[in-house]
């Protein structure tokens, strides 16, 4: 049977916290596998690995199609992708939040605008404060909605603030921590387990400082 493993790689940033953590978990990477490299699919022939470079979005659908057996993803795309896909490891890389922001002088309204990248979350998040929003879906600059009065409020990931900040705005609440997902492809991972579950055990390892199992 075959063992290779392939795995979707979210380019941008999470793509070098999860090239560390492999690293510090052991594995052999070739070179070309590195955030400047232009290369797609890179082969580490050492370690019986395929990697697609993806866009953070594409990584489950790559996984839960099966080009790909595993995948590197937040948990915010995660949660707004709802593909069927095994969640195996908590990565505790590139950690943020999801939070509802607005201005501070921000008055509540009936209906309420709120532009965000993550229409699913959003929805989902409202109706289970019994709020009725009209959701306004933008895929990027989402902190220019409340400015320009295309929304009353946004949700949108918060790291430093500083994007808030920096635009007059102010979190309100937040709505769910983010870290980035060791992700599974269901028949690979019946198929492959134990190679799957061997190179979760490294990450894991590295994850709870337990040191690197080899
Ligand atoms: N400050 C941050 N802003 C956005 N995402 C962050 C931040 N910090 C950590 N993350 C994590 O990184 C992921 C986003 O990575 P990135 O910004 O590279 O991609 P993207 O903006 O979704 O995609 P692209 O720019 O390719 O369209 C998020 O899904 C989230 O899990
Ligand atoms: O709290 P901070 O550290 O400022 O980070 C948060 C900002 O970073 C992300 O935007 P990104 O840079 O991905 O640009 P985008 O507007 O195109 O999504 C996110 O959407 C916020 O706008």
């Amino acid at each position: 049977m075959d063992e290779r493993l392939t795995v979707a790689m979210p380019k941008g940033r999470i793509f070098s916290d999860a090239l560390d953590l492999l690293k510090e978990a052991g594995l052999k990477l070739p070179r070309e596998l590195a955030q400047d490299s232009r290369k797609l699919r890179v082969e580490a022939p050492v370690e019986d690995l395929s990697f697609l470079l993806v866009k953070p979005v594409d990584v489950p659908t790559c996984v839960e199609h099966g080009v790909a057996d595993l995948g590197v993803v937040g948990k915010d795309v995660l949660m707004e992708e709802e593909r069927d896909v095994y969640e195996l490891l908590d990565l505790q890389i590139s950690p943020c939040r999801l939070s509802l922001a607005g201005k501070p002088d921000w008055q509540p309204v009936l209906n309420p605008k709120v532009a965000t990248k993550y229409p699913r979350i959003a929805n989902r998040w409202f109706r289970e404060q019994g709020q009725q929003v009209e959701v306004i879906c933008l895929n990027g600059s989402v902190e220019l909605a409340p400015l320009t009065g295309l929304a009353d409020r946004i949700v949108d990931i918060v790291s430093t603030g500083q994007t808030l900040q920096e635009n007059g705005l102010v979190e309100l609440q937040e709505i769910t921590r983010v870290t980035s997902r060791l992700i599974a492809n269901r028949a690979s991972y019946r198929l492959k387990s134990r190679r799957i579950d061997k190179l979760s055990e490294r990450l894991a390892r590295v994850v709870t400082g337990e040191g690197v199992l080899r």
